[in-house]
């Protein structure tokens, strides 16, 4: 038995409220609620929902609500062509139409700090000192070699519902030609892993990281749409935007990307063909790029296919009959429907049209961007070991 003193002690370790010496000497018996190592409540409806239950009670709904964040925020594509999506976020009380990109892992936006010939037709995050990091300072460049850079701010930031309290939002003051020709996007929302954060001197989370602990569960869920709306879904998986079950694979996030590897590929209803391919899901990347032998092989079954120099890929006529493209992912297959690999005509009104499939070779690794993602519901697994899910749309 104990004695009174260590019991003392141990009430106090506890943080309980400590009863008086006397009542706790009546008490025969008390509970310390233990919870698994590394699964502690991290949010205080979370603590007293778990209480309602624990005595069979019903929980409330506004603590409900506020236990477990969960919310879906509407994906846009950006033009005709599925070039990007735009989803609303409110950053600091204004209202912008952000790139979704799983990868990388800043969200920075165009500010009060840029002169205003580059921000003319956008929203604008209004700086305010108040709110500044201070030495704080980040600048990206993307493999299409766009880039952007600026100051360091934090604020709310609000993603269908779910809200980062004191986000890390990086205001440009200076933004590359293809951002200022683009004036649908208003910045990016980056969704790969915080490692490759630009943020200097201390790298900052991704709005998933900061907002993780928060969720109902570590994960958001991805439903890009071949021309029309789809969402992304934080904290829930909606099982009614697929059919049949998800397929998880491991996830190597050694680089900062959502990295997978699929076993093999077939083009249309040919043989399959059993090679590696390592990739990553990204959807701030519009087309997808795979090993050229795989590229030659898909555009040998395509009339009038060509790999043209100039327009810097394959092109066919737009009026070409495209096959189907499948991936097998997890030993389960996962179909792009030909259509989906029309990507655009190289110009407006021409008549050739850019493939949707192109080479990875000058990248350096395969790059499942939108044009495949789009034929999936692709869930992203943050929890300590990550993993990928892929179910057909
Ligand atoms: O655009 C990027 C990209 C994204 C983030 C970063 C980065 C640097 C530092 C932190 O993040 N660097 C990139 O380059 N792609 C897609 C890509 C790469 C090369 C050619 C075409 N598409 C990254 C995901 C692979």
């Amino acid at each position: 038995m104990p004695s009174f003193a260590s019991l003392t002690a141990l009430v106090a370790a506890v943080g309980l409220v400590a009863a008086s010496p006397v009542s706790l000497e009546k008490r025969k018996a008390f509970t310390v609620e233990q919870v698994e190592k590394g699964k502690f409540i991290r949010n205080g409806a979370a603590s007293v929902a778990s209480t309602y239950l624990k005595y069979g009670k019903a929980v409330p709904a506004n603590i409900a609500a506020a236990a477990a964040a969960q919310g879906s925020v509407a994906a846009s594509p950006s033009d005709e062509y599925d070039s990007s999506y735009l989803c609303p976020v409110d950053v600091g009380g204004t209202t912008m139409e952000l790139d979704f990109d799983t990868g990388s892992a800043d969200l920075w936006v165009f500010s009060s700090l840029q002169p205003s010939s580059q921000t003319a037709g956008h929203a604008v995050y209004q700086a305010s000192s108040s709110k500044v990091k201070s030495g704080y300072t980040w600048k990206i460049s993307y493999g299409d070699g766009s880039g952007a850079a600026g100051k360091v701010y934090a604020d709310k930031v609000v993603v269908g519902g779910v809200t980062a309290t004191s986000q890390a939002v990086e205001a440009a003051t200076s933004i590359s030609t293809q951002f200022q020709q683009d004036t649908n996007n208003d910045g990016l929302l980056g969704l790969s892993f915080s490692s490759i954060n630009t943020v200097k001197p201390k790298a900052q989370t991704t709005f998933f990281d900061t907002v993780k602990s928060t969720l109902a569960k570590p994960l958001f869920g991805v439903d890009l749409k071949y021309h029309a709306a789809g969402t992304y879904d934080f904290g829930f998986i909606d099982t009614s935007k697929f059919s049949g079950a998800v397929t998880y694979v491991d996830v190597d996030s050694s680089q900062g990307f959502w990295g997978f590897t699929a076993s093999g590929y077939i083009v249309g209803n040919g043989t399959q063909s059993s090679t590696s391919i390592d990739a990553i899901a990204d959807t701030g990347t519009t087309l997808l790029y795979i090993p050229l032998a795989a590229v030659k092989a898909y555009y040998k079954e395509v009339s009038g296919a060509k790999l043209d120099s100039t327009q810097g890929g394959y092109t066919f006529p737009c009026s070409a009959t495209l096959p189907d493209w499948t991936a097998i992912i997890g030993g389960t297959k996962h179909t792009i429907p030909g259509k989906y690999i029309n990507y655009a005509p190289i110009s407006d009104g021409s008549s050739t049209c850019f493939g949707g499939i192109q080479d990875d070779s000058d990248i350096g690794q395969s790059i499942f961007g939108d044009i495949f993602l789009k034929s999936q519901y692709v869930v992203f697994n943050g929890a300590s070991t990550p993993k990928l899910g892929f179910a057909q749309q």
